[in-house]
């Protein structure tokens, strides 16, 4: 039988979403599963009187948090951040993340790194036994990018600069960065990856999530499944 993704995308949004509480900070990912979560929110916020400020990991997020009206607070004026839930290109059940399609990772993940809780939100398809079916973004600055293409190479990688839609031009994230799409197969130690890939001058972050995650919420047929210390 076919998966139903949208149904499940909605069944991890809306366990997420049980877990805000009022007057908390709440991270706000980015990506068709994360929005899904940010709809859920607003409902909350009217349906119950929830009181959340929000922070949001991408511009796209900011604009569709404020025409829900979900009032955001700027990062750089708070510490910490209560809970985030955001979406994942892949994930394993030992919490290994791999973030970036949507080309939000860098903010996603200071977002994450902020945040006292890090729920990831999924439909069954982005569970994996070991990360690397998805081609690992990673967030450049634009004049390291061919430098960074042959470093790489070395790495025994392969990477690909990131074209904007239908267009003969570099992708441009929120930070004024590029994007490399790159494939080192199956990534049997992200650890070990992640460290190399920070090392390369001009790597402003990869889309490896490393004690980030503190749980995975996946929507699988008609329930779901929680992954992650308090499951
Ligand atoms: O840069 C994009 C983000 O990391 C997204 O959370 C990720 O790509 C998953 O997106 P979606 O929920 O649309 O599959």
């Amino acid at each position: 039988m076919e998966k139903d993704l949208a149904k499940e995308k909605l069944l991890a949004a809306k366990e997420a979403v049980k877990l805000v509480k009022t007057n908390q900070i709440v991270g706000l990912g980015s990506g068709s599963t994360a929005e899904i979560a940010i709809n859920e929110l607003a409902l909350r916020m009217k349906n119950e009187g929830l009181t959340i400020k929000g922070v949001p990991s991408s511009n796209r997020t900011a604009e569709l948090a404020t025409s829900l009206g979900i009032p955001l607070i700027d990062i750089n004026t708070i510490a910490r951040i209560d809970i985030t839930i955001d979406g994942a290109d892949e994930f394993t059940p030992e919490l290994f993340v791999l973030k970036g399609g949507g080309g939000a990772l860098l903010k996603e993940k200071i977002v994450a790194s902020m945040s006292r809780e890090e729920i990831i939100i999924a439909d069954s398809t982005k569970k994996v036994k070991t990360l690397g079916r998805f081609t690992l973004p990673m967030e450049v600055i634009p004049f390291a990018y061919n430098y960074i293409l042959h470093e790489l190479q070395l790495l025994n990688g392969f990477g690909k600069l990131r074209m904007k839609n239908n267009e003969d031009q570099p992708y441009i994230t929120d930070e004024g960065n590029n994007i490399i799409d790159a494939d080192f197969g199956l990534i049997t130690d992200p650890a070990a990856l992640a460290s190399k890939l920070k090392a390369i001058v001009g790597v402003v972050e990869h889309g490896i999530y490393i004690n980030l995650a503190t749980k995975v919420i996946m929507g699988e047929g008609d329930s779901v499944v929680t992954f992650g210390k308090q499951a």
